[in-house]
């Protein structure tokens, strides 16, 4: 089977999300975490292949790198088309990664222009006279604000490019995205030709995303979130019927969060209201104290059948305490490693079904457990798709973006289903 569609993702929850999308759209698709081993051979009966890298946050040469090189074994696997899926929140820093990597991709494909368009308006993101919305509010003045990581102080995608790249960003404004696949196609051969490199589209609609997915024709690179990759999957193909595959319900259970998202937190608080709960506080772990072997302790003491929440998140005002006094990046360090190393020693105990909030925390978490490939399964929410490895024994994984997902997600998605009574 050709592989119509080859994804590169920059963070593991994106991935998933993306992935997601695409078998929303019909497409058969296969997930691999990591730059794939140049002797892995192509996933068989897939029509789409993601490739989930943890390059968000990476120096830019880094992500740099470990695109080009997905990108090389995706081509090598025959993949035509390529897409770098970001976060529909734009999530990067004045230094990169979204535009180096852009640019990188643009010239392993030999292509002049590509779209710049994070809108997944299922998840609320458009995307207006260039500037990003979230559920219609500017981004800078969403609680994207504070930010762990990449604290997001702009809106229009234009300005927030335009430091991480030395090329020409333009924009397709909304009527001529309105005027239909052939006059955006005509746009983008006229920007080109003006030497334009990276064109924010507008897009509000799932219809205005599948117009730029058809307008972009046989483009060998495209850029956006989950919702342009959808558009462009429903323009290469039919919608057929998502695989049909029920949940895991049954299993032993656990979340593991270190996102600090507004959504998380507040997923947090419900699930912490009903099942068992232990935080984990960076500076513990840098003064010294055993905090891995203390949540163990907790963990060993829980009845078989508790579905233990154990999550390192903070509210922005302690957040940006912690990282006064600690360092972001040394504190999130910190975090990744003990829910990571958690992960494996839940895993060891029997843990079968483990959902993870956070795209880095995922990251950390699916590389220490040495998963290499999943199967994408139902979602239990927009973008929030259970995953199984493969084999007898599956882990059933499902990575959670920050802002992703219901308040009651969490419990909805573990808690055994009571059958109904004949
Ligand atoms: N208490 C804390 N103090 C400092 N850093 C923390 C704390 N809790 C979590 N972190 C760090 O914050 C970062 C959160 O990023 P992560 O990508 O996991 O979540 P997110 O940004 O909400 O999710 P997504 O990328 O899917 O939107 C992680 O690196 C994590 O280790
Ligand atoms: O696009 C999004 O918002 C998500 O897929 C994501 O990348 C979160 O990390």
């Amino acid at each position: 089977m050709t592989i119509a569609l080859g994804v590169v993702a920059d963070d593991f929850t994106g991935a998933t999300d993306v992935a997601a999308a695409l078998r929303r759209a019909g497409v058969r698709t296969a997930l691999l975490f990591g730059v794939p081993d140049a002797a892995l051979p192509a996933p068989e009966g897939c029509a789409a292949v993601v490739v989930a890298l943890k390059i968000r946050g990476v120096p830019a040469a880094r992500a740099v790198n470990e695109a080009t090189a997905a990108a090389r074994w995706l081509r090598a696997a025959g993949v035509r088309r390529l897409y770098w899926k970001y976060c529909s929140t734009f999530d990067s820093t004045p230094r990169g990664n979204i535009g180096p990597v852009a640019d990188a991709l643009l010239a392993e494909t030999g292509q002049a222009t590509t779209l710049v368009c994070p809108a997944a308006p299922e998840h609320g993101r458009t995307v207006h006279r260039g500037q990003l919305l979230v559920h219609g509010r500017p981004l800078a003045e969403t609680p994207m604000r504070h930010h762990p990581l990449n604290p997001m102080t702009a809106s229009d995608l234009r300005r927030l490019l335009a430091p991480q790249t030395p090329h020409p960003v333009g924009l397709i404004p909304l009527p001529v995205v309105r005027a239909g696949a052939h006059a955006v196609a005509e746009a983008l051969a006229e920007r080109a030709a003006a030497g334009e490199r990276h064109l924010v589209a507008d897009a509000l609609t799932p219809e205005d995303l599948t117009v730029l997915g058809a307008a972009a024709g046989e483009r060998a690179l495209l850029t956006g979130a989950a919702g342009l990759a959808e558009g462009l999957a429903r323009s290469l193909a039919p919608a057929g019927p998502a695989a049909t595959e029920e949940p895991p319900r049954a299993g032993p259970g656990a979340v593991l969060a270190g996102s600090c998202s507004a959504r998380t937190l507040e997923q947090i608080a419900h699930f912490a209201a009903r099942h068992p709960a232990f935080r984990i506080d960076p500076r513990a772990a840098l003064a010294g104290r055993d905090v891995l072997g203390e949540a163990l302790a907790w963990h060993a003491t829980l009845p078989p059948d508790a579905i233990p929440l154990l999550h390192a998140s903070a509210p922005p005002a302690e957040l940006a305490a912690i990282q006064r006094e600690l360092g972001a990046e040394r504190a999130a360090a910190t975090v990744e490693a003990l829910l990571a190393e958690l992960a494996v020693r839940l895993v060891g105990r029997g843990t079968r079904r483990l959902l993870v909030a956070g795209g880095e925390t995922s990251g950390a978490v699916t590389t220490a457990l040495r998963v290499p490939a999943v199967v994408v399964g139902p979602e239990a929410d927009p973008g929030v798709p259970w995953t199984r490895t493969l084999g007898d024994d599956p882990l059933h994984l499902m990575l959670k973006s920050g802002n992703f997902g219901a308040p009651d997600l969490f419990a909805r998605a573990l808690e055994p289903v009571e059958e109904p009574t004949p």
